[in-house]
């Protein structure tokens, strides 16, 4: 039985947390964004379009001996954000931290959008939701961690985002070194193949719970927190100065005065996203006016409860009990 653990750096404003990984014999790394909202890992490929490959590393199947073909398959996926990418599937060898899966479904680029081409940071996407939605046709191929779980301690990951600096994915244990207080649980349902909980209610700054449920998913490929519109008018109608400016596609509001917490329920406890964390990031060169972490969920059909909610935490992702837990750190 074995556990891992990986470190995970964040990019500018947390935008996205890239994590290595290495594919292949010998081992080729590349640094990819670990995304429990998806459950493909696809990669830059030798197959793309040189135009389309602006910095990133990339997999050269032929130059892995351990790669081989998995004939006729081939695969698609689409974002929520209307990003974009597919291409041809290889089984190979991955490694992530003192993890190895010998035959992992590798799914090779052969066409990416813009928004891909144009983040030279990243390499590629690992998806660590539910094996149900890969998009791998005509047989959908299972996660790294469905792959790996089997050989886990317990089959589990764990999730320590951190603001503005590294932080890391554990595989097979829960670190208690890595939270304060108690953990709190709550029940998933995965038939969407998401990570998907219901909070019982939310309360901005100091004020008690108020009971609203929120369905949503817990996801570290969406950047921000993305909640139901009423809850985010709820939120900045007590935000000095804020307003929904069309033109940056969401609320904004002056850098300061610090903006008010904002708390959600999980099962009978809480998680505290600290005003501060709400600050995403200036719109301007003066740093005069912040674009809100917190945004609608218009559209999407359920709330997201991206990276902005998850870096206050660390949190459990368990597979094998179908449950997430919240803990403060
Ligand atoms: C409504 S899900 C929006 C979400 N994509 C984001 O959160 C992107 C992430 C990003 C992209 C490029 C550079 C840096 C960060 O970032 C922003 O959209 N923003 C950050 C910057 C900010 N100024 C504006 C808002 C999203 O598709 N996630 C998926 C993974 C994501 C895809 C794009 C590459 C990075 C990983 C995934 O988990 C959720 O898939 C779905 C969700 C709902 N139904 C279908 C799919």
């Amino acid at each position: 039985r074995q556990t891992g653990t990986v470190e995970t750096d964040a990019e500018k404003h947390d935008v996205e947390y890239l994590t290595p990984i290495s594919i292949g014999t010998p081992p080729q790394d590349l640094i990819v964004d670990f995304d429990t909202g998806s459950s493909d890992l696809w990669v830059f490929s030798t197959e793309m379009a040189a135009k389309d490959i602006k910095g990133q590393a990339v997999y050269d199947p032929n130059n892995s001996s351990t790669s081989e073909k998995l004939q006729g398959s081939t695969w698609q996926i689409t974002y929520g954000d209307g990003s974009s990418s597919s291409g041809d599937v290889y089984l190979d060898t991955v490694t992530i931290g003192n993890l190895t899966v010998p035959n992992q479904a590798v799914e090779a680029a052969k066409k990416v959008s813009d928004e891909f081409t144009d983040d030279p940071n990243n390499d590629g996407l690992l998806g660590l939701g539910f094996s149900s939605i890969n998009t791998v046709q005509p047989t959908p191929q299972n996660t790294f961690f469905d792959n790996v779980k089997k050989n886990l301690d317990t089959p589990l990951f764990t999730t320590d985002l951190k603001h503005g600096a590294p932080g890391s994915y554990n595989f097979g244990y829960i670190d208690p070194a890595a939270y304060i207080g108690n953990i709190s649980w709550t029940p998933v349902d995965n038939s969407q193949g998401f990570w998907g909980f219901t909070s019982p209610g939310y309360a901005v700054g100091t004020e008690t719970l108020r009971n609203h449920s929120i369905s949503g998913i817990a996801d570290t490929g969406t950047t921000l927190l993305l909640l139901p519109k009423s809850i985010v008018k709820a939120y900045y109608s007590e935000v000095q100065g804020a307003q929904y400016d069309s033109s940056q596609g969401g609320y904004v509001f002056p850098c300061s005065p610090t903006p008010p917490d904002f708390v959600f329920g999980v099962n009978n406890g809480i998680v505290t996203v600290p005003g501060d964390m709400v600050l995403y990031a200036p719109i301007d060169s003066a740093n005069q006016n912040c674009f809100g972490g917190i945004q609608s969920d218009t559209g999407i059909g359920f709330s997201i409860f991206g990276d902005v909610a998850l870096k206050t935490s660390f949190v459990v992702f368990d597979a094998g009990g179908l449950q997430l837990g919240w803990a403060a750190k």
